[in-house]
Formats: structure tokens, C-alpha cells, sequence
């Protein structure tokens, strides 16, 4: 292995933040042709990593770098959806011919070698808006590859992070050939993900990170063992017992349409946790919006503890009002407010409760109320006045979910909770959707995780074509059965 290029050398790397080491002494070397896979809990360090290599963050002084040319791919591809792959490919840097004008015909060829080394089989002049989630990601890897191409090196370096948390199983599968065969030409591959068995299944070593330090580089290690040496101790059940839900309806919902969505008709009683899955589009993903307000509905009625209304009457704010609480799936613009302390960001739903004479808040109790917060979700670092920004995304995700249990939600609509969040912190926020259940709550569940839906639900609902298809009780739930309904044509 030894005489095998190394494509990226890191020695004595750290990070510090207003005096907090996030990163400490990190040495690491990634040869052409290897894929290696990072992981390491929400705050362990991984993004910080990954943005000293594309210099975003310079590292303490100390540090040794050494890099020839690379491409970063994240999670929210960084795609414009109104402009044509062509123009995403090649954006600021057109090949202008004489006059400043530019080769279109030389342009396209140029793009189209690039989709056919991701093999994708789109015309350059498509909108990218309209291209499937599996072909926006292979076109962010073409884009990389274009990138690279412009730096003339051999033996590039590929960094994803989280690459997979959107696509269905073909498009993983897809993506993966197509990496293995990036690797095969000499690329040298960093994939981060939260995701172990698909890290096991693609790279061929794996560096661990747990608070900062880089404590293992392995192969052929089991996903347990890659948890232990996450966490630093041995893996607990990760979903707990969900209670028995009981009584009449809490929730009934009759003929809700909106969106993608048409014509849903379910009941939840106190306690129920219900699942929505399918594949994106089908509708499973609008129901924790349209139930909330945050979209409007187009139709169908909701009763909700003894009032009914028609659902296109329901507003962010009084849905809020009668206990219905939105996690959405995309936190970074809907879920949160960056700039705003872990403090304010947590209370702002539920202010009155601290203010007195309807204008004062009171800050003791505010303060107090969050920290209590803090210290239950085990969010990190452990202090409410820093802005959320500054959290890493799986910390970010447990302080949205801590801000709506403070208010003690009657309803709690959840779109990919776990997205992005690591195994101890995923175990955590399962364990507070029980509990909130089990305190009477109804949860509703949207997500393309089968595994978590089977353990956790007491019903989910399968949605094709906008329509719900299928039921399936959870006497019959199991992740392969629910995989089976949702990718069943
Ligand atoms: N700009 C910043 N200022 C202050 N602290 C920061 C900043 N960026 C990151 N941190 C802190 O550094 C630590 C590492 O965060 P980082 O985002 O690298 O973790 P991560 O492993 O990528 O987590 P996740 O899996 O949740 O994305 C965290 O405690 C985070 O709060």
C-alpha cells in the first residue's frame, strides 16, 4: 500500500473555537484509489475536518496539509434548480471562443462526458429542478469531477459528506458504482455519513472521530464495533418500548388534500405513534405540513380534542395555539433560527409562558427552562447562549425537538428527525417521542428510515401517487415488508 500515492496528508491538525478545541492533533493520510469513510457523533468534529480541507476554516497554527486539488459535495448538493445541468456544470467558467462568445456546441460535449462518467443519461439543456433526487446527486458528482478537471490533477481528492440522506436504495446503489469506479481511476474518496452500513459497505477503511480526536482507522469491522468506537462505549437499544395507545381519537383526519397529496382519512388515539412512508412525492412527506399549517391544504377536515375545522383554515400560528407542533425536514431554512441563541431558538414558541404582565420576560425562569432542556437532550456543547449556528446539525436537531416539548405538544408532526443525527442522539430523540406519547401525545412520523418506522409505530401509512395505498398494523410491520410496499409499483 505503501507505494501507492497519497492523495491528501494531514499531521498535527486542530481547531479551536473562542478557546474550545473541537479538533485535536488529527494525523491522516487517504491514498489514490482508497475510499475511506469518517464518522463520528453529531459535534465529534467531522465538518470541521471537512471544511479545513476546502479552507473555509484555517486550522491552529501547527498544522500540516498537504492536498493537490479536491471537490466537496454536501448533502444539500448546492444545485440551482431553475438552470439547466449545462449551466450548473459550467457556471462562471464558460469556454469563450473569439469575441467573448461562448462554444455552446463545445460547452455541451464537454458536459456530456461528464454525465457519462457519472452514467447519466440526461440532455445537458435539462432544467436540473426537473431531474429525480438520484440524478440531482449524480450531477452535483459531475460537477465535482468538472471542477477537478479544471485543476489538471491526476489524483483528485473527493469529499461527500452525507451524500446518501435523501436518496432512495437505487440511487445509493448507483451513486456507490459510481464512486468505486472514480476510486478504480485513481480518485481518493472521503464519505462522511451517519449511515454505518453503508459506510461498511463502500469504503475500505474507516477513521473515527469521538470529541475531536481521531481515535481509529479500521476495515472490516462489524457495526458494532464501529458504534463502540463512535460512542466509546458499548452500544445500548436504540428504540425504546412505545406505549400502548388508548382511548377515543385525539386526531381525525378526513379526506386532507394539498400539495402532492390527496384524499388521507386516519384516526390517532392518545399515545399512537403512526408512520407515513413512501417515496419522495408520494405524499407521505406533506402530511406533517399540511397538518400544521406551514402548507396549506387544499381540502378535508381535521378534529382535533373535540373541535373540528376545516384543515384549510389551519395557520402555523394557530395550529401552534392548539397544540400541534411541526419538526420539519429541512432545518437549516424552515426548522430554525441560526443566528438566535440555543435559548431564544427554544423558547420562542412558548415566550408568553415566561413573560409576566404580558410584556416582561422573565429571563431567570426563560433561562432556567432552557437549560433544563439542554441538559435532558444531552445537547452539546452544554450552554444556552451560544447561536444555534455554531451547533453541529445533529445538536441543532435535538434543540428544535427540546424547543416543541417544552410546550408539551398535543400533536408532534415530524419530517426525518434523524436526519444527519447520530446513533446516541437518534436513540435519545426516540426515546422523547415515546415519552411523549406515553405522556398522551399523538406522533406523526414522516420518514424514509423503514427500520425506525417498524419499530416505532403502531401503524404506518404507504403512500403511491399522491394516494395512501396501504396500511400496514404493526402486528405485520417490519422494515422489509414496508420496503417491499413502498418501492412496489
Ligand atoms: N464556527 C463555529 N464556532 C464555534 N463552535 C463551532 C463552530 N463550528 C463548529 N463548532 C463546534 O465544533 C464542534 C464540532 O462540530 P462539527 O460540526 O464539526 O461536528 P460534526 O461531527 O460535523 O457533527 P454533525 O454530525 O452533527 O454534523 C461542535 O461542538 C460545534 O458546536
Amino acid at each position: 500500500m505503501d507505494e501507492v500515492e497519497a492523495v491528501l496528508e494531514l499531521a498535527g491538525v486542530s481547531k479551536t473555537f473562542d478557546g474550545v478545541r473541537v479538533l485535536h492533533d488529527v494525523t491522516l493520510t487517504v491514498r489514490a484509489g482508497e475510499i475511506l469513510g469518517l464518522i463520528g457523533e453529531n459535534g465529534s468534529g467531522k465538518s470541521t475536518l471537512i471544511k479545513i480541507l476546502s479552507g473555509y476554516h484555517s486550522p491552529d497554527p501547527g498544522a500540516r496539509i498537504e492536498l493537490d486539488a479536491a471537490s466537496f459535495i454536501h448533502q444539500d448538493l448546492a444545485l440551482v434548480p431553475s438552470m439547466t445541468v449545462l449551466e450548473n456544470l459550467r457556471i462562471a467558467r464558460f469556454d469563450t471562443g473569439f469575441g467573448w462568445r461562448i462554444r455552446w456546441s463545445a460547452e455541451r460535449a464537454r458536459v456530456g462526458r461528464f454525465l457519462k462518467q457519472v452514467g447519466l443519461d440526461v440532455h445537458p439543456d435539462t432544467r436540473v429542478g426537473d431531474l429525480s433526487v438520484t440524478e440531482q446527486a449524480l450531477v452535483a458528482m459531475a460537477r465535482g469531477l468538472a471542477d477537478i478537471e479544471e485543476t489538471g490533477s491526476s489524483h483528485p481528492l473527493l469529499v461527500l459528506d452525507e451524500p446518501t440522506a435523501y436518496l432512495p436504495n437505487d440511487g445509493v446503489r448507483r451513486l456507490f458504482g459510481v464512486l468505486r469506479d472514480l476510486a478504480a481511476d485513481g480518485a481518493a474518496i472521503v464519505f462522511v455519513s451517519h449511515r454505518l452500513d453503508e459506510v461498511r459497505e463502500l469504503c475500505d477503511r474507516v477513521a473515527v472521530l469521538r470529541g475531536g480526536d481521531l481515535v481509529a482507522v479500521v476495515s472490516d469491522q462489524s457495526e458494532k464495533e464501529l458504534l463502540r468506537l463512535m460512542l466509546g462505549r458499548p452500544v445500548e437499544e436504540l428504540y425504546p418500548d412505545t406505549p400502548s395507545p388508548e382511548g377515543e381519537p385525539l386526531l381525525s383526519v378526513d379526506g386532507l388534500s394539498g400539495g402532492t397529496l390527496a384524499d388521507l382519512s386516519f384516526t390517532a388515539r392518545p399515545g399512537e405513534i403512526i408512520g407515513f412512508a413512501g417515496l419522495p412525492g408520494s405524499g407521505y412527506d406533506e402530511v406533517p405540513y399540511l397538518l400544521t399549517g406551514a402548507r396549506p391544504a387544499g381540502g378535508g377536515r381535521v378534529r382535533f380534542d373535540g373541535q373540528e375545522l376545516a384543515a384549510a383554515t389551519l395557520r402555523p400560528r394557530s395550529a401552534i395555539r392548539l397544540g400541534l407542533a411541526l419538526l420539519p425536514a429541512d432545518r437549516a431554512h424552515t426548522g430554525c433560527a441560526p443566528a438566535l441563541t440555543v435559548r431564544e431558538n427554544m423558547t420562542l414558541p412558548t415566550l408568553p409562558a415566561f413573560t409576566r404582565f404580558r410584556a416582561v420576560v422573565n429571563q431567570r425562569r426563560e433561562r432556567r427552562a432552557a437549560l433544563e432542556q439542554v441538559e435532558r437532550f444531552a445537547v452539546v456543547p452544554r450552554r444556552t447562549e451560544t447561536a444555534l449556528r455554531y451547533l453541529s446539525g445533529g445538536n441543532q436537531q435535538k434543540v428544535l425537538l427540546a424547543k416543541w416539548m417544552l410546550g408539551q405538544p398535543k400533536v408532534l408532526a415530524l419530517h426525518e428527525p434523524t436526519q444527519g443525527v447520530d446513533v446516541g442522539a437518534k436513540r435519545e430523540i426516540f426515546a422523547h417521542l415515546s415519552d411523549a406519547a406515553a405522556a398522551g401525545a399523538v406522533v406523526l412520523l414522516s420518514t424514509v428510515e423503514h427500520e425506525d418506522l417498524a419499530h416505532l409505530c403502531s401503524r404506518v401509512h404507504v403512500f403511491h401517487g399522491g394516494r395512501c395505498r396501504r396500511v400496514i398494523e404493526q402486528a405485520d410491520l417490519t422494515p422489509g415488508r414496508l420496503a417491499e410496499a413502498v418501492y412496489a409499483s
